[in-house]
């Protein structure tokens, strides 16, 4: 299988929408709490300064008022389109305004990284039948009461799958083979006594001694020639003798 890419984020569109719905009904920060530095007045209310409020992320998540169906998980509403249609402080699991979460992309990131490397590697699975299965204790994030209640399975691998998660080992044998080798010729043929009768006979075998007429005439005209210059270097010295 092969590896997961950070290049391949963006593409994952849909999984994107995905983590967003989830977060919309289970946002990790369910409740922000803030200190009022001045007096906000709203249509009805004035919050006067100095007031500690708390700003219900879960509740404006859930409102029947801003979410068709909010009980309905559908990671369409994240399409670009509907997105476009709401208050942009409708949705908040990473707050908003000055002090919203600085780490948010890198937490989409890791988020969507995760899914997507347990998904591929497991079967995943919940007892659970409905969202309004999962109780929730307070607290500072959102956690549920009975736990993670989620299986996770090993896909049943067949041949293929497993001879691709094995290639990693062919890949190492290979190149054990390609180094190995070279290397044992050379030492094989760096040995001569090895291999030196083997050259000789090899070489004879290859290019015999030649025999031919035109060979014997020629080495019959040297062998002349070479005793007619030694008869006349006796001949030389000879009359050198007599002088
Ligand atoms: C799913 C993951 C995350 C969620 C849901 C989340 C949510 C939030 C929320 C709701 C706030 C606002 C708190 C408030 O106003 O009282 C916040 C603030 C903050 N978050 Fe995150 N966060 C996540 C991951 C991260 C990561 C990965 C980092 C760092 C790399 C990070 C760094 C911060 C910081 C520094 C603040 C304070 C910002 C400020 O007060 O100016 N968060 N986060």
């Amino acid at each position: 299988m092969c590896h997961f890419r950070k290049r391949y984020l963006p593409r994952l569109v849909y999984l994107e929408r995905v983590v967003k719905e989830t977060l919309r009904l289970f946002p990790v920060a369910a409740c922000l709490g803030r200190l009022l530095d001045k007096d906000i007045v709203t249509s009805n209310y004035t919050l006067p300064k100095g007031c500690e409020c708390l700003i219900p992320i879960m509740y404006i998540h859930r409102d029947p008022n801003i979410w068709e169906h909010p009980l309905e998980f559908n990671p369409d509403r994240f399409l670009p389109e509907e997105v476009s249609k709401r208050h942009p402080y409708s949705y908040l699991p990473f707050s908003g305004g000055p002090r919203s979460c600085i780490g948010f992309k890198y937490a989409m990131m890791a988020m969507k990284t995760a899914i997507c490397t347990v998904v591929r590697h497991y079967k995943v699975s919940t007892e659970l039948k409905s969202l309004t299965d999962v109780d929730f204790v307070p607290g500072v994030v959102l956690k549920p009461s009975r736990g993670y209640r989620i299986g996770l399975q090993p896909p049943s691998v067949n041949v293929l799958t497993r001879v691709l998660h094995r290639r990693w080992r062919l890949e190492i044998g290979k190149m054990a083979l390609y180094i190995t080798f070279p290397v044992a010729l050379f030492h094989y043929f760096n040995q001569p006594e090895l291999f030196e009768d083997w050259v000789v006979k090899t070489k004879r075998e290859l290019y015999p001694p030649e025999d031919t007429p035109e060979q014997r005439q020629f080495l019959t005209a040297i062998q002349k020639i070479k005793t007619q210059q030694e008869a006349d270097r006796l001949k030389a010295l000879e009359k050198n003798a007599t002088n």
